[in-house]
């Protein structure tokens, strides 16, 4: 039997989250069966939230703000500051129409088909090579593949150093020391980048089709009418290209599920339903996304756990997406359980949870569908490689977590 309210007693545990990864929130909550355990982190009484009911608490705009919730050292890497994501009410979803809009069907067709030609570009120059490393290779493929979607140019020259920018606020935002650094810088390098692109194109020295990323981000105009500033707009931009990139993890683990489990590469190849329930396990069963930060807006109390004003509040998302109470054994790769999933709001929540124009569930999630369906199916049908010895380990301690060697492929054909 557990005390009520369930907290941990003692010191700052700013150090423990980073030292369990992953397991922090699972060891508290899913361990006594709770949706709610209080902790401290950064010098504050946090509390962490899981399963579907504490998920569905941490999306109530009643209760959660997002203004103030993110730590600095996460906006100044990973997501810029002032963005869509520490947003809230009319102007948040008036800035989140922008982004859904994008979505449209004949949109996501062709980053379908981007995607795809991508891959039988990058398999041609693997054919000549000795060996690659699968998640840099979708590094720069996505880079690519994100830029033409997005109508952002990109000379070829330029890719890999864009690429390596892209990848250092993806992976360096929960470093700290000099990578932080380096992660800071390759996001200031990347606004001024997209910066330059949203004034030439409202100058009309870049052309770019409606539609496109760039186009409606500098075009965009706020509930009082005016454009937005146009490092605003660039950090909105790079909103929809960083985390485009960033479906490279999710390409790994995936290649890395083929691999591991026997059966899957054959099945992936053979049934376009399949595809969709392996994109979907994929992106339940292996780590990215650990936690979410929100604010609570007003005291009150909640499962006998009372909250006060502007407490900090985390979901812990990896932790929902393998909870016992949610998923029937939640740490099989059994991409067959997607087939009766009636999509619910706050059990899948990779991605972020609760309702895409209300809440702030990732708008990308339909994109990231589309490119892990394009890819798998690519390799699973058109790939042939042979894997050298290496090491495919990965640890739940690190985040954002990722196989250690990245995929390492030799012999690579197409058929
Ligand atoms: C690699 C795969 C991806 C992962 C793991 C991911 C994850 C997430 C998560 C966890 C959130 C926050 C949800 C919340 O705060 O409640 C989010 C928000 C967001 N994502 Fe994604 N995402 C991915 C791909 C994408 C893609 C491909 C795009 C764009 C094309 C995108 C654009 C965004 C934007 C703009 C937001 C902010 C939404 C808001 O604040 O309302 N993401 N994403």
């Amino acid at each position: 039997m557990s005390y009520f309210p369930a907290k941990d007693k003692g010191p700052d545990r700013s150090l423990g989250i980073l030292k369990d990864g992953y397991n922090f929130a699972r060891k508290r909550l899913q361990k006594q069966h709770l949706d709610v355990y209080e902790t401290k982190l950064l010098g504050e009484r946090a509390a962490l939230l899981g399963g579907e009911k504490g998920a569905e608490l941490f999306y109530d705009n009643d209760k959660m703000k997002r203004g103030g919730a993110m730590p600095a050292f996460i906006l100044k890497t990973l997501f810029g500051e002032n963005g869509i994501q520490t947003m809230d009410g009319n102007p948040f979803e008036h800035r989140k129409r922008l982004f859904l809009s994008l979505m449209t069907p004949e949109a996501l067709d062709r980053l379908f088909q981007i995607t795809v030609e991508h891959w039988e570009r990058a398999s041609e120059v693997w054919e000549k090579k000795r060996k690659v490393v699968l998640y840099n290779e979708m590094l720069t493929l996505l880079m690519k593949v994100s830029c033409e979607w997005a109508g952002v140019p990109l000379k070829d020259k330029e890719v890999k150093k864009r690429a390596d920018d892209f990848a250092l606020m993806i992976d360096g935002f929960g470093s700290i020391g000099p990578k932080h650094l380096q992660s800071r810088k390759a996001r200031q390098r990347s606004e001024q980048w997209f910066e330059n692109l949203i004034l030439d194109v409202r100058e009309g020295k870049l052309e770019a089709q409606e539609g496109t990323a760039i186009f409606e981000m500098a075009m965009h105009r706020d509930l009082n009418g005016k454009h937005l500033d146009a490092r605003m707009a660039a950090i909105e931009l790079l909103n929809i290209v960083r985390p485009t990139v960033a479906v490279s993890k999710f390409i790994t683990f995936g290649a890395l599920a083929m691999e591991e489990f026997p059966g899957e590469k054959e099945k992936v190849a053979g049934s376009e339903d399949y595809l969709y329930y392996f994109a979907q396990e994929v992106r339940r069963f292996y780590p990215f996304v650990p936690y979410l930060p929100a604010r609570t807006k007003k005291e009150f109390a909640w499962q006998g756990y009372n909250f006060s004003e502007g407490q900090l509040v985390l979901i812990d998302v990896y932790g929902n997406n393998h909870d016992p109470r949610i998923w029937e054994e939640p740490e099989t790769f059994n991409p067959e359980r997607f087939r009766n999933w009636n999509g619910g709001l706050f059990d899948l929540i990779p991605q972020g949870g609760g309702d895409y124009e209300k809440n702030h569930r990732c708008p990308g999630e339909w994109s990231t569908l589309e490119i892990l369906k394009a890819s798998f199916q690519y390799m699973a049908q058109h790939l042939e490689y042979k894997l050298p010895k290496q090491d495919l380990s990965y640890s739940l301690n690190k985040m954002p977590a990722l196989p250690k060697d990245g995929f390492i492929m030799k012999s690579v054909k197409k058929k």
